[in-house]
């Protein structure tokens, strides 16, 4: 069952140029998370209100829940749409415990037990008596959470929930924001700008540039398989190298070898192209295709980032990122090989 409906939504903001959103189309299933990713600008925020009813869309429709909210006719306002958001700053009040700031504002019978319900879906059973400045930022954000689940929301909107958090607790919120949700049952919706938040916590990416999609997709997808440039470089690190399709489709002709490519593209044999290597896709190997002298490195104990030198026949130089294993030792100057594995290497549109 589909929960939320975008059709055909564009919205220009009073006296801009461009439109903050031009023709966005999304439709979330129940139960999924979804996250909005792009750099600052793109309109994901606008997005997220305009789901909230708090900006009023030009053109398209939108439905939450089977029912229409926004369209060139008809209007829900924002209490009415079955919407709960968490805010980036979380929006507690600092003087009501959190057995209020959760209650707050819900008037049906059941408010004592479904209180106590949601605090134990967040983990903060017990804490109902401590005030917002009593709590660490990690369960500050868990009382936002179970404030905005307990009117049983058909979707929880969360603003850049992690942006407040240090690298730790960030990692640790990810699986537990996610576990919560989950256990709820609810869709949700995540605005983003961070690509490893976004992979770890969501079902289903909508990549944004400028107003506009670039591509939706499972975490696995998007980083695998990225349609285009934008895409490939925002959602992690990666090579792009030219070429030319070969004429097994499965490898591309480039100034540097053949390299050999997944094949869920549509170009036929001989189109110019360009790939999408990811340094996880090169791996240390000393028959493999792609030889290169090592440039620079660093070492962070888990892996190795590095950059190698590689060269053409004609001697065109390039750099590229690669991953090594921690274990191997290596020196800069040195000459590696590494094997290219296929399945990480995106045929890719340009823009
Ligand atoms: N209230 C407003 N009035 C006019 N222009 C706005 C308004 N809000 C946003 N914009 C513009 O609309 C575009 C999209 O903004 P939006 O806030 O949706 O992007 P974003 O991807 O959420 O960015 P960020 O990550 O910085 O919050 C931007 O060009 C922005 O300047």
């Amino acid at each position: 069952m589909i929960d939320i409906e975008l059709n055909n939504i564009g919205k220009t903001y009073f006296g801009a140029k461009e439109p903050a959103l031009k023709d966005i189309n999304i439709s979330v299933d129940k139960g999924t998370i979804l996250t909005l990713l792009g750099p600052s600008g793109c309109g994901k925020t606008t997005t997220l209100r305009l789901i909230a009813g708090f900006e009023r869309a030009d053109k398209g429709e939108m439905k939450i829940g089977g029912k229409v909210v926004s369209d060139q006719s008809a209007w829900v306002p924002p209490e009415k749409r079955g919407v709960g958001m968490v805010f980036q700053d979380y929006a507690l009040f600092p003087h009501l415990n959190v057995f209020d700031n959760v209650a707050f504002g819900y008037k049906e019978k059941d408010k004592n037990a479904r209180i106590a319900e949601v605090l134990k879906l967040v983990n903060l059973s017990g804490y109902e008596n401590r005030r917002p400045h009593e709590l660490s930022g990690g369960q500050q954000q868990r009382v936002a959470l179970a404030r905005a689940l307990a009117r049983r929301p058909v979707v929880v909107l969360l603003d850049e929930p992690f942006s407040n958090l240090d690298a730790d607790l960030r990692v640790q919120m990810r699986v537990e924001i996610k576990r919560i949700i989950k256990d709820s049952g609810t869709t949700a919706i995540f605005v983003s700008h961070d690509q490893k938040d976004a992979l770890a916590i969501s079902d289903k990416v909508v990549v944004m540039k400028e107003g506009e999609i670039q591509q939706i997709g499972t975490p696995r997808e998007i980083y695998q398989y990225p349609e285009n440039r934008f895409v490939a470089t925002f959602v992690g690190q990666t090579n792009i190298l030219a070429g030319t399709i070969n004429d097994d489709k499965a490898s591309v002709r480039t100034a540097f070898g053949v390299m050999p490519c997944s094949h869920t593209h549509d170009l036929s044999p001989g189109e110019y192209a360009f790939i999408s290597i990811r340094p996880d896709s090169l791996e240390l190997d000393d028959s493999g295709e792609i030889e290169g002298k090592l440039k620079e490195f660093t070492y962070s104990g888990d892996a190795i980032d590095a950059v190698i030198i590689v060269e053409t026949p004609s001697g065109e130089c390039k750099d590229l990122l690669v991953h090594i294993h921690p274990e191997k030792v290596v020196d800069i100057g040195e000459n590696l090989r590494f094997k290219v594995i296929p399945d990480f290497v995106a045929v890719i549109r340009q823009n």
